[in-house]
């Protein structure tokens, strides 16, 4: 999810304002001062492709030596350039600028994006040209982003056909690959915008380019099916009817407009499952801590990642509940879906091998049905409910993964659980109770030690194949047996 910024209008160093200084300035405008600018710094290029002598402009003339240097209005102090931290051969490309400088061909061309204000082309990725380390916090204030001198787009011969600089450290923009094939119609807007360009350009396609794109055209808002969309709010806003991409695609893609990366510093792998990897992260700005959980497989089509988006537009729609895994936000980047969560101290399937004591396990209890019962509140199911997706923080026990949740009146699909904790009746696509404590299905159990046997019955009620008999969360909330936990009420309705 790309935080758009509108870019500015003339005057502002936009790609509008590069394209102003392709006019004739006459100095004495701010876009004729630009415009001089950047005749200035495109001339080194034309010069060198065009023939000596042929119709030279008094200025190029002037460069050539042989014109009146009082015909010529006195050039404009030189574009300041920023201190660079790249690397002398990066450097050395940003040489044309300098009118002293005998000036190659092959370094002349400028990209567009050397004009763009930083404002407008990183917001999201300041460190885009900074020769940024991804594994040191060495990122510069957001305020003072820096920008390589020289970002050339063109195919740069020094990299393999297959590796084309994946990731490019150094400050220059990374130029991907075009997938020509394997694009169908669920292929996203970003995927078909790079087809379209490699027409244009042979097959490869700055990233920049397709990002600016995204920038200048807002993605259609994704309407959350979890939620009842206020009626005022039209349909043309959600891009429907008008946009077959749902907007998925307009993501950040690689490791030098990284998101994560930027935002985040990893500490560690802390979980995995099925679908993801969970990792300890410092926020850099605000310094805390959070869990992110990322999409192990890349997720190529709109369909996919509607599939996987479904998790977060849960959680945003449940909002906060203390039993409940905290949602922040969420992101697609190199087609894979991130999600910032509250960070958890464990789970309950790494608890060590202790088994609950008997206080424990009705506590336990008691705090997930209340989570369950707040999803239930708003028509929602978990339907993964398991010691893997129960997590504990500061003895609280949350109710996490919400990737296979689905809408009680079974109006969005079903995506069953894990297996071993379905019931019976839903192995057999039978979905009438999808808000009844899905458990181990055979009904049998050990007696808990030390455990009452009120608590025994009601988690072999919990069990009961039939779930017309199988009780709600709710249900369970209004136990007796929960009034010795001290609790102030059970949960309200
Ligand atoms: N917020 C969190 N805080 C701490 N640990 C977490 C958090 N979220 C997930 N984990 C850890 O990561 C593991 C995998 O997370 P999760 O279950 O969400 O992934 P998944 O791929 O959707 O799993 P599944 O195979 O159950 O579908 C969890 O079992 C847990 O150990
Ligand atoms: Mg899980």
């Amino acid at each position: 999810m790309l935080r758009t910024k509108t870019p500015r209008p003339r005057g502002g160093r936009s790609r509008r304002a590069t394209a102003a200084g392709k006019e004739r300035g006459d100095g004495r405008s701010p876009s004729g001062e630009l415009s001089r600018q950047l005749e200035h710094v495109s001339l080194f290029s034309s010069l060198s492709d065009r023939p000596r002598g042929a119709g030279l402009t008094p200025f190029e003339e002037l460069l050539e030596g042989s014109c009146d240097p009082a015909l010529i209005p006195s050039p404009p102090p030189p574009l300041p350039l920023p201190p660079s931290p790249l690397p002398l051969p990066l450097q050395q490309q940003a040489t044309p600028m300098d009118a002293d400088e005998p000036a190659e061909k092959d370094c002349c061309i400028l990209s567009q994006d050397f004009f763009c204000t930083p404002d407008y082309i990183t917001p999201d990725a300041p460190q885009l040209a900074s020769g940024f380390d991804a594994n040191k916090e060495n990122i510069p204030c957001p305020n003072s982003p820096e920008k390589s001198v020289c970002r050339s787009k063109r195919y740069r011969k020094d990299c393999s056909p297959k590796g084309l600089c994946s990731t490019d450290f150094l400050g220059n923009q990374r130029i991907d690959p075009v997938q020509l094939d394997g694009l169908n119609e669920d292929d996203s807007e970003e995927e078909q915008f790079k087809e379209s360009n490699s027409h244009k350009r042979g097959s490869y396609v700055s990233q920049s380019a397709v990002a600016l794109r995204c920038r200048a055209m807002p993605p259609p808002c994704i309407r959350n099916p979890y939620l009842n969309t206020d009626p005022q709010i039209g349909d043309d806003v959600f891009g429907w009817r008008q946009c077959k991409s749902s907007g998925f695609s307009l993501s950040v893609g690689d490791d030098d407009l990284s998101r994560y990366r930027i935002d985040f510093h990893e500490i560690e792998q802390i979980g995995s499952g099925n679908f993801s990897n969970v990792f300890k992260v410092l926020k850099r700005i605000d310094g805390c801590l959070y869990a992110v959980k990322r999409s192990i497989r890349q997720l190529h089509n709109d369909r996919e990642r509607r599939q996987a988006v479904k998790e977060v537009q849960a959680l945003a729609a449940l909002g906060s509940h203390e039993n409940i895994v905290g949602y922040f936000t969420s992101w697609f980047e190199n087609k894979q879906l991130y999600i910032q969560m509250e960070l958890c101290d464990r789970c309950l399937s790494k608890d060590g091998n202790q088994p609950l004591k008997c206080g424990e396990a009705l506590e336990l209890l008691y705090q997930i049905c209340k989570g369950l019962d707040f999803i239930h509140e708003r028509g929602i199911a978990h339907l993964d409910v398991k010691p893997d997706n129960i997590y504990v923080r500061n003895g609280f026990y949350k109710l996490g993964d919400f990737g296979c949740a689905t809408l009680i009146n079974r109006t969005l699909a079903i995506e069953d659980g894990d297996s071993r904790y379905m019931p019976l009746e839903m192995l057999n696509d039978k979905y009438e109770h999808l808000d009844k404590f899905t458990s181990l299905r055979e009904g049998k159990f050990a007696l808990l030690p030390g455990c009452p046997m009120q608590f025994q019955s009601l988690i072999k009620s919990m069990m009961d194949p039939d779930p017309v008999r199988r009780p709600s969360a709710k249900d369970i909330l209004r136990q007796p047996i929960f009034e010795k936990l001290h609790h102030e009420a059970p949960a309200k309705k």
